[in-house]
């Protein structure tokens, strides 16, 4: 499904309505029937139901006047507020009708929103902002919106909590929480991205009669079963080990022998044909008593971490590899920084770069130009902090703007980009999904490791960089959620995300 930004969506209302002929006002009208079905399918009987509709300005204000006016024919105590009577075209056309149905409609002042806090409602639409939020919210609005969000209603919020982003999901000065979101087509980013997924509630997304023609491709999507490459998981009979590619992991030091243990046995579980670990032997005494399948390669150490010259005397064994996963728990050093510069000056194998080998491509010029320059196909994994390293901003302004630092390391080293987070967001520069699987339980040391292992296993079974990124986050996720079925956030851990991958490739595969 697709995924808009404001400017996007307005340009759909208004082919519909300039090209197709659609008036605005019957848009409206469905937008706001839409709302007021789900409060009906929601509660049934609203005779006793107190009801606050707050109305803005704008569009989301007049898709409140229709609610309003169904909601009219159902309950006794409807009361309307509005700011301004000064309002949107369409918008006065259903105002106009409930001033004529002699409807409770009262403009909002700080004395009125004081008598407010003594009233006690059952039910509170939010139609103050939608997509045409534009700056801070502050004065009256902002008051209006403090005293919905200390009330005890069910909220509804019509297409956007009122007060989030629609194109980063933001929090603009101050916003609604809502139980309940209906947006209208197509989810706004604003609905789907964090904080404002969260205040959403639960998002409910509405067909108002825009015919499909109007939409032009849109390159933003919610990653879905639907757009997963599941083709080549599909295992011929007359196959072999080497059909199904053969995986180098360098990871590992004495410090986090862990971290290549997730990400090599993330591999293997995850249908390579064969999985090798180049690690120091400090980390593969541990790895060696847990993972059979998996072949080790002792690189010579210096106090618990690789070495340029140890890697050099095995790397023409690595090069013969189909995939290279590089990074996880090899800490930060000079002999690192090192052998990735080497590999991409040397090497033309599909790489994953994650932790540490994003950390040397944060401080080194050099090896950020060699990837950039790398031909094979490649994927970055970074979290936050690690994009925020790479682009020398701060993490806020990741946080704050996630698309738009995922497209700008795409372009930037000419890669697919795995930016993680509660939404984790991918890209080759042009297509960006957004993934909306996965729970906070997740949220612990090792997860990355364990993904970095997954997509490194499906780019070696033949898979472009952009599906073999949509298919491990999609499967990464997916194994926790069904962790969670019958588990904890507290006490689900990677390792066992790497066990439950049984049921996601089963579930991905089969449907
Ligand atoms: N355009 C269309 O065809 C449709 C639009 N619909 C609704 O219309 C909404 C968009 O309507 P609009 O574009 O009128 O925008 P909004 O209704 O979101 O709000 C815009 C109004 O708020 C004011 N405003 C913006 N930021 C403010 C702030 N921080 N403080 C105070 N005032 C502020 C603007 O000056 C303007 O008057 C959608 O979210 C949706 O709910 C639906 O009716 C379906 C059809
Ligand atoms: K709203």
């Amino acid at each position: 499904m697709y995924v808009l930004t404001s400017e996007q969506m307005k340009q759909i209302d208004k082919k519909a309505t300039s090209e197709i002929g659609i008036p605005e006002v019957v848009l409206m009208e469905n937008a706001g029937f839409c709302v007021f079905e789900e409060i009906k399918r929601d509660l049934g009987d609203l005779k006793q139901k107190r009801i606050a509709v707050f109305c803005g300005k704008g569009n989301n204000g007049g898709d409140g006047f229709v609610v309003a006016r169904y909601l009219l024919e159902q309950s006794d105590n409807v009361q309307i507020f509005i700011f301004d009577e000064n309002v949107s075209a369409s918008s006065k056309v259903f105002l106009n009708i409930l001033k004529n149905l002699s409807a409770n409609i009262q403009v909002l002042n700080e004395e009125l929103l004081a008598r407010l806090y003594h009233e006690r409602f059952d039910i509170i639409v939010d139609g103050i902002f939608g997509i045409g939020l534009v700056r801070d919210v502050e004065g009256l609005y902002r008051k209006v919106i403090e005293y919905i969000n200390s009330s005890e209603a069910y909220v509804y919020s019509i297409d956007i909590p009122s007060g989030v982003c629609s194109d980063t999901g933001q929090i603009k000065g101050v916003a609604v929480k809502a139980n309940k979101t209906i947006t209208f087509m197509y989810p706004k980013i604003g609905n789907i991205l964090y904080p404002g997924a969260y205040l959403c509630g639960k998002l409910i997304v509405k067909d108002i009669g825009i015919p499909e023609k109007v939409v032009e491709k849109i390159s933003t999507k919610i990653l879905s079963r639907e757009e997963l490459n599941i083709e080549k998981l599909y295992r011929y009979p007359d196959t072999h080990k080497g059909d199904y590619g053969k995986v180098g992991v360098v990871a590992g030091s004495k410090f986090f022998p862990g971290a290549s243990v997730l990400c090599a046995n993330a591999c293997v579980k995850s249908g390579c044909g064969l999985c090798f670990l180049f690690s120091p032997i400090e980390s593969l005494s541990l790895h060696n008593f847990r993972n059979p399948e998996i072949i080790t390669v002792a690189i010579e150490s210096k106090d618990g971490v690789v070495t340029f010259e140890g890697f050099k005397q095995k790397e023409e064994f690595l090069k013969r590899l189909d995939v290279i996963a590089f990074g996880c728990g090899l800490t930060s050093s000079v002999e690192v920084e090192k052998i990735l510069i080497h590999i991409l000056k040397n090497f033309q194998i599909p790489i994953v770069i994650d932790a540490d080998g994003l950390n040397v491509l944060a401080n080194n010029k050099e090896a950020q130009t060699l990837l950039h320059e790398y031909k094979a196909p490649k994927i970055l994994t970074p979290h936050y902090k690690e994009a925020s390293r790479i682009l020398s901003c701060d993490v806020s302004e990741v946080a704050k703007n996630p698309l738009d630092v995922a497209l700008q390391l795409s372009k930037k080293f000419d890669c697919v980009c795995i930016l993680k987070g509660a939404r984790t967001i991918i890209t080759d520069g042009n297509n960006i999904y957004i993934n909306i699987l996965g729970n906070p339980g997740m949220a612990k040391g090792g997860s990355g490791d364990v993904l970095t292992g997954i997509v490194t296993a499906i780019l070696a079974q033949g898979y472009s960089g952009l599906d073999a990124a949509k298919l491990a986050v999609y499967l990464h996720s997916l194994s926790a959620d069904i962790l969670l079925e019958r588990k904890s956030m507290q006490t689900i851990l990677p390792s066992e995300i790497i066990e439950n991958l049984d049921f996601a490739f089963k579930r991905v595969i089969e449907g």
